[in-house]
């Protein structure tokens, strides 16, 4: 089901507004493609909810996150504001994804990562939502992807091969 929320935050003085299209990912891979293609297009960040008691919606994160990112790739230089989020750290009894798992995870996927209990405190949200805005924030003040050392030495190569083929 459908739902989008609006909410604005204050993130390093600055008020942003939030639109939050809250959506279920099915487990068993049943979701239409394209739809979830649509999905991705519409975003332009991204908050991934797992819960610590199942690793099954753990499980899923990483193809998601391949997912997500090949998407937005695929049109946009700018890289993919993601964050993980390990949700219901209050039932720890119940426990089956370590934090340490959910950390490396997001480390090797480059993402940002919370562990938070949506029951029991405002703040864990809060937080997930102010780190989103920050990695925005950061993706579009970060020079563009293809303007590193490779295409540096890939546009000084082409230079170098003009001025050779001058000079014939
Ligand atoms: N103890 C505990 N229960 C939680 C927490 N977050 C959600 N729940 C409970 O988990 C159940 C599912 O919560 P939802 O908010 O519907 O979770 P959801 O991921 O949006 O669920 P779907 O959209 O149906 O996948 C509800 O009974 C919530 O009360 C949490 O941090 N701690």
């Amino acid at each position: 089901m459908k739902s989008i929320y609006s909410h604005s935050l204050a993130v390093e003085g600055r008020e942003i507004l939030f639109h939050i299209w809250d959506f279920s990912y099915s487990q068993d891979g049943a979701d239409e493609s394209s739809a979830e293609e649509k999905r991705v297009q519409w975003a332009d960040g991204f908050i991934l909810v797992y819960s610590i008691c199942d690793r099954a919606s753990f499980n899923i994160l990483h193809p998601k996150v391949q997912f997500i990112k090949a998407t937005k790739e695929a049109t946009s230089q700018e890289k993919v504001p993601i964050v993980i989020v390990g949700n219901k750290r209050d039932l720890h009894h119940q426990r089956v994804v370590s934090s340490e798992e959910g950390r490396l995870l997001a480390l090797s996927v480059d993402c940002g990562f919370y562990e938070v209990s949506a029951a029991e405190a405002y703040h864990g949200s809060l937080m997930v939502f102010q780190g989103l805005a920050e990695r925005f924030c950061e993706a579009r003040l970060a020079p563009k992807r293809g303007t590193g050392i490779r295409s540096i030495v890939k546009s000084m190569s082409a230079v170098f091969a003009r001025k050779r083929t001058d000079s014939l």
